[in-house]
């Protein structure tokens, strides 16, 4: 493992350098590398091993999703199955449906897992909360996790462009000798641009914080709160669209991706520059209290309870495209359909 620092605190990473997609295929050249499910991490964690010269096949129920596999590449009776016949066939299991999908399927997974095998996830999830989940795997499997930090849509379409996004692992249980090797593997053949160590426990309450805090939650909340005060002040909507969404995305934050925040904050006017300076604590300390009251929600379980409630019912669907409709057809986000039909490139 290379020992890199980060910002003062040294770490071990796992680098394509030192464990190279051809030591990885080696690794891997006698397994059956199962992807049970195909909706997010599915198709972008399949197609990137297919195309790094894995043996891989898809598990998938009957519907559009299976169509969507066909569609994809992959062949009914060959390389695309239905869920058993998958987990029959593979060595590795990848277990990618829905975290609260997992528990109605764990028995029939676990009647697969025959000793020697792997049973892999992409976020600690359902063993962490196996008192909720009911996954508990036998002893005789290996069990490790490699969870891409991104949507499996980047890992696909990143692994295209010839990038990588990183991805965490861990081991949960060695019981060939050999999890380390096989889930370090798996990582580097799913396109990971590094690796870096963590625990199904760790993996799932910062995965958990994260989606629900700047990355996904609190974006969206600063974004709107910003919004309604412009418009409340008299802003047009594709005033106040561009001065709170697109000019972050579009210009502000490939700067930070580029080089971070001050080389961003360097590019802007000093006018701007004295602004953000100045106001960027007062954001962190009215936002940290609401951070620690989702952290503390998050390692009291309550999450993964919510998560699991909602998203075990059988109307989850139809409730989760409401909600999703409703910030759709909100102004902030109307406004940003036609601010983007805008865009030169899109004509
Ligand atoms: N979405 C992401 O980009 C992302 C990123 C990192 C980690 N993860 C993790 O990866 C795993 C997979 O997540 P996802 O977002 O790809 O899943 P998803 O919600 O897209 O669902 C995956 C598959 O589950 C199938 N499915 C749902 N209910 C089923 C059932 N009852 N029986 C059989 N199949 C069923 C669907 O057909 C779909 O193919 C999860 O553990 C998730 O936390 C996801
Ligand atoms: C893509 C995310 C948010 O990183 C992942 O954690 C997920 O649950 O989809
Ligand atoms: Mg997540
Ligand atoms: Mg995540």
């Amino acid at each position: 493992m290379a020992k890199i620092n980060f910002g003062g605190v040294e770490e071990e990473v796992v680098t394509r350098e030192e464990f190279p997609l051809e030591k990885a295929r080696e690794i891997l050249k006698d397994e059956v590398i199962a992807v049970i499910g195909y909706g997010v991490q599915g198709p972008g964690q399949s197609l990137n091993m297919r195309d790094n010269g894995f043996n891989v096949i898809v598990g998938q129920r009957k519907g559009k999703t299976y169509d969507k596999a066909v569609r994809d590449g992959w062949v009914p009776g060959e390389t695309l199955f239905e869920i058993e016949e998958a987990l029959e066939k593979g060595t590795i299991i990848c277990f990618l449906l829905s975290d609260a999908a997992q528990i109605e399927l764990w028995p029939t997974v676990k009647s697969h897992l025959t000793a020697g095998k792997a049973l892999y996830f992409s976020h600690g999830f359902g063993v962490t909360y196996k008192e909720q989940t009911g996954i508990v795997p036998p002893a005789d499997v290996d069990v490790f996790l490699v969870a891409p930090k991104g949507s499996g849509t980047s890992l696909r379409r990143m692994f295209v462009e010839g990038k990588g996004l990183n991805s965490s692992f861990a081991i949960y249980q060695d019981a060939t000798g050999n999890a380390r090797q096989r889930a370090i593997a798996m990582g580097i053949g799913v396109g990971s641009g590094y690796l870096f160590e963590t625990n199904f426990y760790k993996e799932v309450t910062s995965d958990l914080t994260g989606e629900r805090g700047t990355l996904m939650g609190a974006i969206q909340g600063i974004f709107a709160a910003q919004y309604d005060v412009l418009r409340a002040n008299g802003h047009s909507p594709s005033e106040a669209f561009n001065e709170t969404v697109e000019e972050l995305t579009q210009s502000l934050m490939p700067l930070v991706a580029e080089n971070g925040m001050d080389w961003m904050y360097a590019n802007c006017s000093t006018t701007a520059q004295r602004g953000a300076l100045d106001w960027w604590k007062p954001f962190r300390d009215a936002t940290k209290p609401v951070f620690e009251q989702l952290y503390n929600s998050v390692k009291a379980g309550e999450q993964a309870n919510i998560s699991i409630t909602r998203n075990s019912q059988p109307d989850y669907r139809e409730k989760l495209e409401e909600e999703l409709k409703e910030l759709r057809e909100s102004e902030m986000w109307r406004a940003g359909t036609a601010v983007r039909s805008l865009r030169p490139e899109r004509n």
